[in-house]
């Protein structure tokens, strides 16, 4: 028996609601928050959330919009976009118990700060114990209860054992480690290499070039993770390489998909959260303090900062000095 009875999931979009469905269909007691109070009532009411299609939500799952009732929980799971996992993070801090485990489960690094997730989780619920939870899974799989395999990191790997205990099924396989840097830099880093990769597609590249910007892509990924401390393996795992070529090989992700329409010359897909554009400048921003080479990120930023044409890019890509592969 899992040690771990309730779940809350801050967060009620796409992943966040995913995320309800898998720890309910783990066996725990779920409570699903939405700050919108009308939109806890709705999803309540209806067992549906708009972001999330044709999905209906586990009869066992409590929405509330009150977060001293979603702090009440054994584990939760922080399901908002990265660049409001702090401001979600410190109003649920004074409500939950010390040594809660608290499991970032957005993919980005924090504007200004410079931070990964874990730890913009230890700095606004300091008595919190920080996991990750990272992988190639698409909201939709995962509530339609499509197999699914991540990758549940924390410093502690006994604390991410009993943390896979509890969230894992038949359906959804996390792997644990006590890699943390490894698994946020995968997740981070795999959205903005998204983008280049739909880039090439909207292009009219061709599939070799697109396994080349993948692998390519891969290859500055593990460069900056290893320069952080991360593991080789685990950067080739489900978080890192498993999570690319799932992001940079379907139009299901909205980091490719803006990434095709950017290279299509077309306005961006409205109202879809891509993280990459948020991570990239910060991504490049952490490497070049770090001197680590990242032309494939570097380029995908400066497009968004309409700094470079994407023709330029391509042409900048494809004229660099011939050199050893690594
Ligand atoms: N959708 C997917 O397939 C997957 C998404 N992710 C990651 O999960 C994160 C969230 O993505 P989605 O759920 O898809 O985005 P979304 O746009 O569907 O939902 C984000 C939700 O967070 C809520 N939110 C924002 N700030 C909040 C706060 N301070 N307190 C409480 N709720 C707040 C919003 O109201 C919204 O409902 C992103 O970092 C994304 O990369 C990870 C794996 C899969
Ligand atoms: O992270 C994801 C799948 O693992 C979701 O990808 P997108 O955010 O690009 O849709």
């Amino acid at each position: 028996m899992p040690a771990h009875k309730s779940v809350s999931v801050i967060g009620a979009g796409a992943w966040g609601t995913a995320l309800a469905d898998v720890a309910a269909r783990a066996g725990r007691k779920v409570t699903l928050y939405a700050r919108n109070a009308a939109h806890a009532a709705q999803i309540e009411a209806t067992r549906a959330n708009p972001k999330l299609p044709g999905v209906r939500l586990d009869p066992t799952i409590t929405v509330t919009s009150d977060i001293a009732t979603a702090a009440d929980a054994e584990i939760i799971l922080a399901a908002t976009p990265a660049q409001h996992l702090r401001a979600a993070v410190i109003h649920v801090a004074p409500h939950i118990k010390p040594r809660t485990p608290v499991i970032a489960c957005a993919k980005g690094i924090e504007h200004g700060t410079h931070r990964f997730m874990t730890e913009v989780i230890a700095e606004a619920a300091p008595q919190s114990v920080p996991a990750i939870l990272s992988g190639p899974s698409f909201a939709d799989d995962v509530a339609r209860g499509l197999p699914t395999a991540v990758t549940l990191a924390a410093q502690d790997e006994t604390v991410a054992i009993s943390l896979v205990q509890a969230l894992g099924s038949a359906t959804f396989r996390p792997y644990h480690t006590s890699d943390v840097r490894g698994v946020e830099i995968g997740g981070a880093a795999k959205n903005v290499l998204a983008i280049a990769a739909g880039i090439v597609v909207g292009r009219d590249l061709g599939a070799s070039a697109l396994a080349a910007l993948t692998t390519r892509g891969f290859s500055e990924l593990a460069r900056f993770g290893r320069a952080c401390g991360a593991r080789t393996e685990t950067l080739a795992g489900l978080s890192g390489l498993g999570d690319l070529l799932l992001s940079c090989s379907t139009a299901q992700s909205r980091n490719f998909a803006l990434g095709i329409a950017l290279g299509r010359g077309e306005a961006a897909p409205s109202g879809k959260l891509a993280e990459g554009a948020f991570t990239a400048p910060v991504l490049v921003e952490l490497a070049a303090s770090r001197q680590i080479d990242m032309p494939v990120s570097r380029a995908v930023a400066a497009i968004l900062a309409h700094k470079l044409t994407i023709d330029d890019a391509i042409e900048g890509l494809l004229t660099r000095p011939f050199k050893a592969e690594g």
